[in-house]
């Protein structure tokens, strides 16, 4: 099976942000979730992913074909949606529709209609009048539409609903059911990811800490609960995060059988969910309550 996206030590510095030697192989056919706290460094990711950004380090290639030489016809096989507006504001949703399709060979125009349905999208509404929901399902139909080998989503939860974010989800597997199809996703919502996600990959102020299959991280990760009197100076070594209160602690261990080995007659041990992971992580040792 083949790589859909190669990240070789990238390097980008801001004023006050760099993110450091990031890199990453994903295999075409899964839904990849990216997750990291504000500022991680997400959205500038997927924006050198879209060669929108330029690294000042390290190589990009996308089904197999540098991104820098091959930007035509990479492009064409991604479908990319955001809640920046990439649309022009003047132009109703049916105007724009009409412009981006020529861009792409294998637009499909009764896919776009079913969607169009589905999403009940105004074709006659301008783009600036739409809500941020509305926008969002217009950029899916859009990228559903053209036969997008890959979709890259940054955030694309946050301005929907519940009722059609479960929807989303929905399609979104139903999407990758054909195998060549891959999904790179980018959120704040750990439990989209629980629901969807194949891999998990976390930054955290703007460096890796992981990239592993979701179901590999509950083997890995353990979360105990119990109380303080056993967090002597050793004991909390073992821990990458820990958060106290007057009645005990919680801490995530990134060893699960040590943890389980120290901790199973005298606290509780239990498996953590992703936005446990998160936290943890990136608040480390200092969790106070
Ligand atoms: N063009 C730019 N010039 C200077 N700094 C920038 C630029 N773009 C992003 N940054 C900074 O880089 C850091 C990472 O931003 P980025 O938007 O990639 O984070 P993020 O993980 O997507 O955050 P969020 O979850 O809040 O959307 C931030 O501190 C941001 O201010």
């Amino acid at each position: 099976m083949s790589n859909c996206i190669e990240l070789s030590h990238l390097h980008k510095r801001y004023d006050r942000f760099a993110l450091q030697d990031i890199s990453l192989a994903m295999k075409e056919g899964y839904i990849t979730g990216l997750i990291g706290p504000n500022g991680a460094g997400k959205t500038t990711l997927i924006k050198m992913i879209m060669g929108m950004v330029h690294p000042d380090q390290g190589e990009i290639s996308l089904f197999g074909l540098d991104n820098q030489e091959h930007q035509p016809a990479i492009k064409s096989r991604i479908g990319y949606v955001s809640d920046e507006n990439i649309y022009y504001e003047q132009l109703t949703v049916k105007q724009m529709k009409k412009i981006i399709a020529p861009f792409y060979s294998r637009w499909d125009e009764n896919t776009y209609l079913k969607y169009q349905e589905l999403f009940k999208l105004p074709p006659g509404k301008k783009i600036k009048d739409l809500s941020k929901g509305m926008k969002i399902k217009f950029s899916l139909a859009i990228a559903l539409s053209h036969g997008a080998d890959l979709l890259i989503m940054d955030e694309p939860t946050s301005g929907l609903d519940p009722v059609f974010r479960r929807e989303m989800l929905d399609l979104l597997t139903e999407h990758i059911q054909d195998e060549k199809k891959s999904i790179l996703f980018s959120t704040h919502n750990t439990t989209d990811l629980d629901r969807i996600a194949d891999y998990i990959v976390f930054i955290n102020d703007g460096k890796m800490v992981f990239n592993e299959m979701k179901e590999a991280l509950t083997e890995k990760y353990l979360l105990v609960k119990g109380g303080k009197e056993l967090l002597d100076r050793d004991v909390r070594r073992l821990f990458l995060g820990i958060r106290e209160s007057a009645l005990g602690f919680e801490g995530l261990v990134g060893n699960r059988a040590e943890g389980e080995r120290f901790f199973k007659d005298n606290a509780i041990c239990e498996t953590p969910t992703l936005e446990e992971i998160m936290y943890f992580t990136v608040k480390g040792c200092d969790v106070h309550v």
